[in-house]
């Protein structure tokens, strides 16, 4: 196991089909027991081999939003007809593990853990190209033509947020293993070493 310097949770967001999973997957693959993927609610269906609890807690609709009366989340939003967010109970469970936690988080998201002041490390994951967002989006192979289109209207957004300046660090994935390193070294980096 190697420790992680700085104990805050590490917010990584970026456009859908940037390569977000497959960077803090090879994460988790290099540098096992260290880190824990904060496991979001969504009203989504599961795709093939998604497993609840492991991936996502899939819920409905009416439990989603009910937990949100309850202010039991930390952020959530809604994209086309899915809700999505992170529960307050996931992250004091994971915190308890005493590992790094790792959440994947759309852009309103982002805006809410920020405006709420938890302590956290933002990183943005750019392509190198809108096209080659599109590119990766379709060889992926799990969206329908109607899923990438709106997935591609919301890379915009999130494109724009990340011109704002107030993410820690932006990393262009576009060789895998440069944009991987880039992240490590965010990832690992002492605080108490760093000018800003
Ligand atoms: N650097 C890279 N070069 C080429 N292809 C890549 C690179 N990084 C990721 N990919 C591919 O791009 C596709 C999208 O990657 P991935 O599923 O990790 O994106 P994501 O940002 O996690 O998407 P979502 O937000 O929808 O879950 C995958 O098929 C992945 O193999």
């Amino acid at each position: 196991m190697t420790s992680v310097p700085d104990p805050r949770p590490i917010v990584i967001s970026g456009p859908s089909g940037v390569g977000k999973g497959t960077l803090y997957n090879l994460l988790f693959k290099r540098h096992p027991n260290t880190f824990t993927l904060s496991v979001s609610h969504t009203t989504r269906k599961p795709r093939p081999g998604e497993q609840d609890g492991v991936h996502y807690h899939f819920v409905t609709k009416e439990a989603f939003l009910e937990l949100k009366a309850q202010d039991g989340f930390i952020e959530s939003a809604q994209f086309g007809d899915n809700f999505y967010g992170t529960s307050k109970a996931t992250i004091e469970e994971q915190r308890a593990k005493g590992k790094t936690t790792v959440l994947d988080i759309e852009v309103e998201g982002v805006k809410q853990i920020q405006a709420s002041k938890f302590p956290a490390r933002f990183v943005f994951i750019a392509p190198p190209s809108e096209e080659e967002l599109e590119k990766r989006l379709r060889g992926r192979g799990t969206e329908s033509e109607d899923s990438i289109q709106k997935r591609l209207k919301q890379a915009k957004v999130e494109l724009e947020y990340s011109k704002t300046g107030i993410h820690d660090r932006i990393i262009v994935n576009d060789d895998l293993e440069t944009a991987y390193k880039q992240l490590e070294e965010f990832v690992f980096a002492d605080p108490t070493n760093e000018e800003d």
